[in-house]
């Protein structure tokens, strides 16, 4: 049985002229402790895609699946890290994270809570900020709390909607790091959305392509059989790297055009003249 399975699903937003058909007809299947990456262009509904997993809206055709059951909402079993970092802003750091440690632990007493708490926020190396409130911190720092609640909560999915993609590269490699560690170490299922190629051939076991909507559907798929762990720097010399990238980008710039030729639409101007009175605009004539 797959662990995450979507079969014909479809979503559109809005009604009559301003209905707009998102998704079309996706079919995804996730395998327990795999590494998905779902690369696409802006726009073209990659979070809505992350939306219907996550359960936070449902689908208008179509079902989504999570061990075999339909998904009716969210669930603490699937951490959703969001693009933008959405923390408490009256909340500090510690809290932040100790609040979903509380939702996801329930039975923890105060002091596994704070253990729990410190031991994450130490992960990403936020330890002098543990006290601080968000609006103290930089949007780094706010994107890795942000990351860091999201896998305290030990998820058994974690939904990644385009989680890194604010951040500067430094930051964005050690980040990249730590879901990796996580991710192996404690074997969960990840779904990653992203616009950045290298970013899915770094942490994936396969890369799928979103072909641009409306109606976007899911293209060709790709599979990572680079070894782990990947080390970014010595990919940049890996044959079957460089030869999978490209493939990726040529797919993404093809279908990329066509869309754009398909936008190319030619507007006939009615055939009108100004009918403003002369006696506004003396010294100008209108034929
Ligand atoms: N709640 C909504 N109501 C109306 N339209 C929506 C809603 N959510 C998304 N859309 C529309 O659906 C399309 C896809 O949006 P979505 O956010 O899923 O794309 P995306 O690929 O994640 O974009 P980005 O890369 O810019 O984050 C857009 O045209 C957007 O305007």
């Amino acid at each position: 049985m797959a662990y995450i399975e979507l079969k014909n699903v479809s979503k559109s937003f809005g009604t009559g002229s301003d209905r707009t058909e998102v998704l079309s007809n996706i079919n995804l299947t996730i395998e327990e402790g795999e590494f998905v990456a779902i690369v696409g262009f802006t726009g073209s509904g990659k979070t809505t895609l992350i939306n219907l997993i996550s359960g936070l809206i449902m689908p208008d055709e179509g079902e989504v699946l999570f061990k075999g059951m339909p998904v009716t909402g969210p669930s603490h079993e699937r951490g959703v890290i969001f693009q933008n970092y959405s923390l408490l802003p009256w909340l500090n750091v510690g809290n932040n994270v100790g609040m979903a440690v509380k939702e996801a632990f329930k039975k923890f007493t105060k002091k596994q809570r704070r253990n729990r708490v410190e031991e994450y926020v130490e992960m990403v190396n936020l330890s002098p900020a543990i006290g601080k409130l968000p609006k103290e911190l930089s949007g780094g720092m706010r994107q890795r709390v942000s990351v860091t609640r999201a896998l305290s909560m030990s998820p058994e999915v974690i939904l990644m909607d385009e989680p890194l993609s604010a951040l500067d590269a430094l930051t964005r490699g050690n980040l990249q790091q730590e879901i990796l560690k996580i991710w192996n170490k404690d074997k969960k299922t990840a779904l990653l959305i992203t616009n950045d190629v290298d970013e899915g051939i770094l942490m994936a076991d396969r890369i799928i392509a979103l072909k641009p909507g409306p109606k976007a559907t899911l293209g060709p798929e790709y599979k990572i059989n680079l070894e782990r762990p990947r080390d970014k720097t010595a990919l940049n010399h890996n044959d079957e790297y460089k030869k999978l990238r490209n493939t990726i980008i040529e797919y993404l710039i093809q279908i990329g055009e066509q869309r754009a030729s398909q936008k190319e639409m030619t507007y006939t101007l009615p055939d009108i003249k100004p009918q403003f009175k002369q006696r506004y605009f003396k010294g100008v004539s209108f034929s």
